[in-house]
């Protein structure tokens, strides 16, 4: 039998994943190879990447790859997937997600300080508008790369503190001191390792149908659902997390201003079927409740 050959990116949390993915692979017998994907195969594609869907800046090196047949299936953090998905590219599994909460790493010389005191480095817009929801008036500097990159710049930087995701945070292992941050709801589906597959490979996307958590799949579809459904392709500060408790879903979900001071949230226990898109549902509640102004408004700004 051939293995199967995972694509992912190149950083040390992307082979990770990808790893994690080989294993559950590996539980049901099926070889698996890892092909860390560095730079895109464009030159092969006889289609410009606007006409196939491509846009995604994590993901479109992996569409390509898959669409050149270079990989079967594709590893990704779902958070990082583009809602629209090129043609011919599915999200055929989702692994059980383990951490969603944001939290708060903070440096040394910021341990005596009070939340509102902190500088803080984040480049999210949903990150600084649930922080200025609570702590109004608080600076904020970018900070971009992976995790490692970021803690770096955390020690060098003229800043506090800096808000990761726990997820990364335990898949690199990393012995750090952090806080959790109730206050803020995660991006939709943080937290959880997706695998993309070719429409037109039947026999790999029924492996990995074997793999699919149907759990996280319900949970994270409606967060996406939700997020799809406000924004029409735009990035807008946006967290909603879902989760099974008992045989309800508990839904909370915000939409905020770049300032965070005008929130617009959800929060609702419901039983789930499958033939409601509660995502949907919710996010029309939000755009009928000043939603759809405050989206004009973000638009504007961003
Ligand atoms: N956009 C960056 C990114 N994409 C996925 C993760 C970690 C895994 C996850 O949260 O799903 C991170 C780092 C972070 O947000 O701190």
């Amino acid at each position: 039998m051939k293995s199967i050959r995972i694509g992912t990116r190149n950083s040390a949390l992307a082979l990770w994943q990808a790893r994690e993915v080989a294993r559950h692979l590996q539980n049901n017998n099926y070889l698996t190879e890892i092909v860390p994907i560095v730079s895109s195969g464009d030159k092969n594609l006889n289609q410009p990447l606007y006409s196939l869907g491509i846009t995604g800046v994590f993901t479109r090196d992996l569409d390509i790859a898959l669409l050149n047949d270079e990989i079967d299936i594709a590893v990704h953090s779902l958070k990082d997937v583009p809602t629209q998905l090129p043609q011919n590219i599915e999200i055929i599994a989702y692994l059980e997600r383990d951490y969603p909460q944001d939290i708060l790493i903070r440096k040394e010389s910021a341990r005596n300080k009070e939340f509102h005191e902190l500088k803080l480095a984040t480049s999210s817009l949903r990150r600084r508008a649930f922080w200025l929801r609570n702590y109004p008036g608080a600076e904020f500097s970018d900070i971009r790369g992976n995790i490692q990159t970021r803690l770096q710049k955390l020690e060098d930087g003229n800043f506090d503190a800096t808000i990761l995701s726990l997820a990364g945070i335990k898949r690199m292992k990393m012995e750090i001191d952090y806080e959790m941050l109730p206050l803020m709801i995660c991006a939709p589906s943080q937290g959880v390792i997706a695998v993309a597959g070719h429409s037109d490979k039947p026999e790999i996307n029924e492996i990995l149908h074997q793999i699919n958590h149907q759990k996280t799949q319900i949970c994270v579809e409606i967060e996406r659902n939700f997020l799809s459904t406000l924004e029409g392709g735009c990035t807008a500060p946006i967290g909603a997390f879902a989760e099974i408790i008992e045989n309800q879903i508990r839904f909370k979900a915000a939409l905020c201003s770049l300032d965070g001071k005008n929130c617009i949230a959800v929060d609702e226990n419901f039983e789930y079927n499958t033939t409601e898109n509660f995502g949907e549902k919710f996010a029309k509640i939000v755009l009928e409740n000043g939603g759809k102004e405050l989206m004009t408004e973000i638009k504007s700004q961003i």
